[in-house]
Parts: structure tokens; C-alpha cells; sequence
């Protein structure tokens, strides 16, 4: 079984009459990226400020690296790097000038972090040039090499994406799989868009006005979310042998009703179904099922609503 490094068990918080929280049970992986979506509102950077030690629950529990209170807890808690309330940047200065600043705040020693860090993240060329002209991908990354200083094992990172373009996207996306893939951090991420955190993250978690809907595996979500044709025809095994023949590389699988699921087949329905056809079968269903990420997530939230 694989390591956990964070877990919150019936993790509750609760504003006044407001349940930000409630009952929330998430495992996050040693090694995994963790992506956690929700709508804005949802609670997500509810739970991280109680990961992170920056808030309390009223109830349930927060174990950190094998450690739930106490002491070892607060130990374990510097094992975690965070964007959330870190200090705010300093514009008149450089990336080496800010993060210099941090360092001698937070007492560490190693001057050569400086360097090593700002490598991580990419900015190491931007020499006297002033934070204050970066662009904001730039920006999120010196927030991000602050986070890095202290060599933790974990980040926790709280909509970084939020106000980067595209492409700023991409960028992160690249920046924090590198990360994972080299030094083996485990990262829980936040984001109110689903398909920002695709291809990156490793498992994920959807929660919904403060209740955990679903946790999963990235693969889990993939299958999931896989797009196939559904087609029902007289004679299934001439069918897939039409299948094979027209089409190459056609991955499929037949179902004990004897349905035939064509995956990736979206694009090729109409060629898939003048196969079929000229072939003479009778095609009693020809189905397009699956959806998109974005989709999945709206079907969730929306069952939660209406449930
Ligand atoms: N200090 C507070 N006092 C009162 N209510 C709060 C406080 N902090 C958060 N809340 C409420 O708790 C709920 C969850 O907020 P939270 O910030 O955790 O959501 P979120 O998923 O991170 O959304 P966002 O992306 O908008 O930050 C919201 O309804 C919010 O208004």
C-alpha cells in the first residue's frame, strides 16, 4: 500500500451558521498530485488553511506524514510548502533580492537555495530585473520558488492557476510535473476548472458546498470519461471483423448483451456506420457515450444540487 502523507478524517468547519466543511475524508498519496476541484465557495481553501496549520477545524482530524497532534504535528507541518498567506512579493525587487529577503525571515542558511530554487522554477536568467515587471506566470513562479525554500516534501497550492492565460497554464502545468516527475513532491492542488489540472494530476477529489462528492484516480476519471460508440447490431462478430478490416488500430470491446463498444469511434461514426451498412447488418443502436471532463464534473455537482 502506498504512503500517505496527508489525510483528513470527518474534517468539519464551521462559520457561525455556515458549514464551510462538512465531514470531509481525503487521502492525498506520497508522490501523487492531488487535484482538487470545486466551484468557488466549495471549501477548498477551507481545508488546505486546516492542512496547512493556518486554521482549525471544529471537528475531525488532520494527519500529517503519520502525525495527527501535538508537537509532531506542528514538526510535520514544516515539511509543507504553501502559497497561501505567503508574504507578498516585493515589487522594486528582484527574484535573488525577494527570495534573499525570505531567507534571512525564515532562517535558512543555505545561500545556494537561492539559485537552486529559482532554477527549479525557471527564473534563474531573470538577473536585476524587478519583480514588479514580471508577468503574472512569472509572478506565480517566484510565489511558487518562496514555497520551494524550505525544501519541503509537500506543496500546497491554492488556485495558482487563477489569472494566468493559456498558455501561463501550460507553463505551470509543465512547471509542477517536472517537479513531482525529479524530486518525488507530492502536491495537492486546487482549481475551480477541471481540464486545467488534466494531464497532470494523479488523483482527485470533487467537493461540493463543503461535502466531498468523489475521489478517484486519474485513470478511474479517463475511464470514466472515455468516449466510445455503442452499437447494437443482428450480428455482433461480423460486425467486429468488419471493424478490424476497415478500420486500423480500432480498439473495442464486446459486451456479454452482445453491444459492441468502439472507442475513440466519435470522429469516424460516419465511416463506422457505412461499414456496417455495406456489410448488410441490420444496426438496431449506434449510440455516442461518454463525456467531457468539464461535463463529468457538471453532471457531478449538478446530482449533488439536486439530490
Ligand atoms: N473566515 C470566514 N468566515 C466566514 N465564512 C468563511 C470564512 N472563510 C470562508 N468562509 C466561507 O466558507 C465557504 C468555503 O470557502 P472557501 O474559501 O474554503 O471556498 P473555496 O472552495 O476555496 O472557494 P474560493 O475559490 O472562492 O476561495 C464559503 O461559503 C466562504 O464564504
Amino acid at each position: 500500500m502506498s504512503e500517505t502523507v496527508l489525510r483528513a478524517r470527518q474534517l468539519t468547519k464551521r462559520y457561525n451558521r455556515h458549514l464551510a466543511l462538512d465531514r470531509i475524508d481525503l487521502t492525498v498519496r506520497k508522490g501523487s498530485i492531488y487535484g482538487f476541484i470545486g466551484q468557488n465557495g466549495a471549501g477548498k481553501s477551507t481545508l488546505m488553511r486546516i492542512a496547512a496549520g493556518l486554521a482549525h477545524p471544529t471537528s475531525g482530524s488532520v494527519e500529517l506524514f503519520g502525525a495527527s497532534e501535538g508537537a509532531k504535528l506542528v514538526t510535520a507541518r514544516r515539511r509543507i510548502g504553501t502559497t497561501i498567506e505567503t508574504p507578498a512579493l516585493f515589487p522594486h525587487l528582484s527574484a535573488t533580492e525577494n527570495l534573499e529577503i525570505y531567507r534571512l525571515q525564515q532562517g535558512i542558511r543555505n545561500r545556494s537555495r537561492i539559485r537552486e530554487t529559482l532554477s527549479l522554477v525557471g527564473l534563474a536568467d531573470t538577473g536585476s530585473k524587478k519583480s514588479a515587471e514580471f508577468s503574472m506566470g512569472m509572478k506565480q513562479r517566484l510565489g511558487l520558488a518562496i514555497a520551494l525554500m524550505s525544501e519541503p516534501d509537500m506543496l500546497i497550492l491554492d488556485e495558482p492557476t487563477n489569472g494566468l492565460d493559456p498558455l501561463g497554464v501550460v507553463e505551470l502545468r509543465e512547471l509542477l510535473r517536472g517537479l513531482n516527475r525529479e524530486t518525488g513532491l507530492t502536491i495537492l492542488i486546487s482549481s475551480h476548472i477541471l481540464s486545467e489540472l488534466d494531464q497532470m494530476a494523479t488523483d482527485y477529489g470533487f467537493i461540493h458546498q463543503g461535502r466531498m462528492l468523489e475521489q478517484l484516480s486519474a485513470s478511474e476519471l479517463q475511464t470514466k470519461c472515455r468516449q466510445y460508440l455503442h452499437i447494437k447490431v443482428d450480428n455482433p462478430e461480423l460486425a467486429l471483423s468488419v471493424i478490424r478490416k476497415g478500420l486500423l488500430s480500432a480498439e473495442y470491446e464486446l459486451e456479454p448483451d452482445g453491444s459492441i463498444r468502439l472507442y475513440g469511434g466519435f470522429k469516424r461514426a460516419g465511416s463506422v456506420s457505412s461499414l456496417l451498412f455495406s456489410a448488410g447488418l441490420e444496426i438496431e443502436q449506434f449510440t455516442p457515450v461518454g463525456e467531457q471532463l468539464e461535463r463529468y464534473f457538471s453532471r457531478l455537482i449538478g446530482g449533488a444540487a439536486y439530490a
